[in-house]
């Protein structure tokens, strides 16, 4: 007898945030934004699998080699924080997905492998309820028999689930403005290649941008927008006229509330990077280097000091 295995697999990239400027604070909390997001190469994988139960069961473990892999050998790290129920995000987004199809009957078990790090400001979290979009789509559209949702149904959940989420649903490099969820798709002429610094604990998003207003309380904010230059000049694969255009206005609040991260941007320097940033609300930071062999070069340096490094390629 053979037995059918019905499951369906997704991945979603981790994100940087090139370029990141953040208005003032909006009645409702957030924040308008002009976001430069690109992919990078280290991504996570969905896995869903229709269980006879009527929950849905999670198990998380690290892809190996990546930069969580690397904190949990480091042991700064745990794959226990993770939450496994309701909070979710991956669980959040096969709910949304399952709504839709409500002649389905059964659980499901969703399998994450996760390769970025938790509360690293890489989308970590947002790019497994990409996956699982994906992934719980495919399979509630197969076991049904019911068409799958199309993309326009898809972006709208991933909207609905958190402001990273449609970047981590489009993937390769786009401009996000509003809360960062509406995006435009923007061109990247030559792969960037990074070094991503993993720290040794995570940072809460929300106090990030707290700390960002506490900061700013007080001044004049202008709207958020992109230096005109730095679009074409990636689009065109000039590192040299782009890379002095990166920044990030989050980094000033990381950097408060984490001051030890100076040091870890003041690597970059010392490694000849052409641009070291945090990357979105930290406290990953991001080098960029000229080239995949000086990339290889510092993660391999700094690994060896015993720090948490990758060299990925972006997007
Ligand atoms: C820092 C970034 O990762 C940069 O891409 C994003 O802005 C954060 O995106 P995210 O984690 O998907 O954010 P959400 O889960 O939607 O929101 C978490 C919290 O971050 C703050 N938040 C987020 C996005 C935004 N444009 N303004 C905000 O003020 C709000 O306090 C919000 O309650
Ligand atoms: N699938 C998930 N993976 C990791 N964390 C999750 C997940 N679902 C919910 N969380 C919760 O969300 C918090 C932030 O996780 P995440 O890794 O997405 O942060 P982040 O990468 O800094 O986010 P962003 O860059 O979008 O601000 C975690 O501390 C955890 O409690």
């Amino acid at each position: 007898m053979t037995t059918m295995m019905l499951a369906e697999q997704a991945r979603a990239p981790g994100k940087v945030n090139l370029f990141f400027a953040a208005g003032p604070p909006r009645p409702d909390g957030y924040h308008d934004v002009a976001s430069l997001y690109c992919a990078v190469s280290a991504a996570e994988t969905v896995t869903a699998t229709l269980t006879r139960g009527d929950g849905i069961a999670v198990d998380v473990a690290a892809v190996p080699g990546s930069l969580l892999d690397q904190q949990i050998a480091a042991g700064t790290f745990s794959l226990d924080t993770v939450p496994t129920g309701a909070a979710n995000l991956a669980v959040r987004a096969a709910r949304a997905v399952l709504e839709r199809f409500p002649r389905l009957i059964g659980g499901l078990h969703l399998r994450i492998d996760k390769a970025v790090p938790v509360a690293g400001g890489m989308g970590g979290g947002s790019a497994d309820a990409a996956a699982a979009l994906r992934a719980v789509n495919r399979l509630a559209a197969r076991v049904s028999g019911e068409p799958a949702l199309d993309d326009d149904v898809l972006r709208h959940l991933a909207a609905g689930l958190g402001a990273d989420v449609p970047f981590a649903l489009a993937g390769g490099a786009a401009v996000g403005t509003g809360t960062g969820a509406q995006l435009r798709p923007a061109a990247v002429g030559a792969p960037l290649h990074l070094v991503l610094v993993a720290d040794t604990a995570g940072l809460s998003t929300p106090a990030v941008y707290a700390e960002l207003d506490r900061l700013r309380a007080g001044a004049d904010v202008p709207p958020p927008a992109l230096p005109p230059e730095l679009e074409p000049a990636l689009a065109r694969g000039d590192l040299g006229r782009a890379a002095p255009l990166l920044r990030n206005d989050l980094e000033p609040a990381a950097l408060s509330l984490a001051p030890h991260l100076a040091r870890t941007l003041a690597l970059g320097e010392e490694a000849g990077a052409l641009a070291s940033l945090v990357s979105g609300s930290g406290p990953t930071v991001a080098h960029v280097l000229d080239g995949a062999a000086a990339a290889a070069a510092l993660a391999e340096r700094l690994r060896a000091r015993g720090r948490p490094a990758l060299a990925v390629q972006a997007p």
